[in-house]
């Protein structure tokens, strides 16, 4: 037998948080991709997400509609609670996670893991500029909040995603087995 599981995919801004779980979701069937609920305007790219105001997500938080949510960037951002359905049903979930919810994270799902991609500031830099999706001021913003440590204690894999991006995306594919019982 299968046990769900929730990965959070942690890492700097522009590390290749969004671009390795979509190559991973494809090269692995089974991955669900968590559809996360932010404040952000629609249709921006990067990643499938749910887009509301900010009014919208406090009424959402407060229905007790999100497993876990957060604020970074100026934005607010939501785990939906149905991926709780999905884990107990034996689901291999991958969500865009906040390094400083990884607490409250390992708190809400059983087998929590972690998944921490890393690169070189200079990386980091030219990838935000190319992506195109926020200002130069969030970006400089962002990559002045590219060091952030994370929780001791939870089980956590490291990996570099410097090199090509279908090396990345074969090394997590073998990382991420699910949890047999
Ligand atoms: N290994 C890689 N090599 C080259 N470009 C990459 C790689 N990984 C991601 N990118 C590019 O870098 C930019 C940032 O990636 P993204 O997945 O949006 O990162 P994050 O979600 O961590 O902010 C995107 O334009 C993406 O196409
Ligand atoms: O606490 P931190 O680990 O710094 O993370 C803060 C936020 O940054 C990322 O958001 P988003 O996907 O909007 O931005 P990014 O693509 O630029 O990383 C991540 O998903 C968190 O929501």
């Amino acid at each position: 037998m299968i046990k769900g599981r929730l990965i959070a995919v942690v890492g700097p801004s522009g590390v290749g948080k969004d671009s390795v779980m979509q190559g991973v979701a494809q090269v692995l069937p089974e991955v669900l991709l968590v559809r996360r609920v932010i404040t952000r305007a629609p249709d921006l790219g990067g990643e499938d997400y749910d887009a509301v105001t900010e009014t919208q997500f406090q009424k959402m938080a407060k229905n007790g509609e999100f497993a876990v949510h957060w604020g970074a960037h100026g934005l607010y951002y939501g785990i939906p609670q149905t991926v709780r359905h999905q884990i107990g049903k034996g689901g291999l979930c991958l969500a865009n996670f906040s390094r400083k919810a990884l607490r409250a994270g390992a708190d809400t799902f059983p087998n929590f893991m972690v998944l921490n991609l890393t690169a070189q500031p200079e990386t980091l830099a030219a990838r935000l500029g190319a992506r195109g999706r926020e200002t130069a001021s969030d970006i400089a913003r962002r990559l002045a909040e590219a060091e952030k440590s994370l929780p001791i204690g939870l089980n956590i894999q490291t990996v570099s995603n410097d090199g090509p991006l279908d090396q990345t995306i074969a090394r997590v594919a073998k990382l991420i087995q699910p949890v047999s019982i």
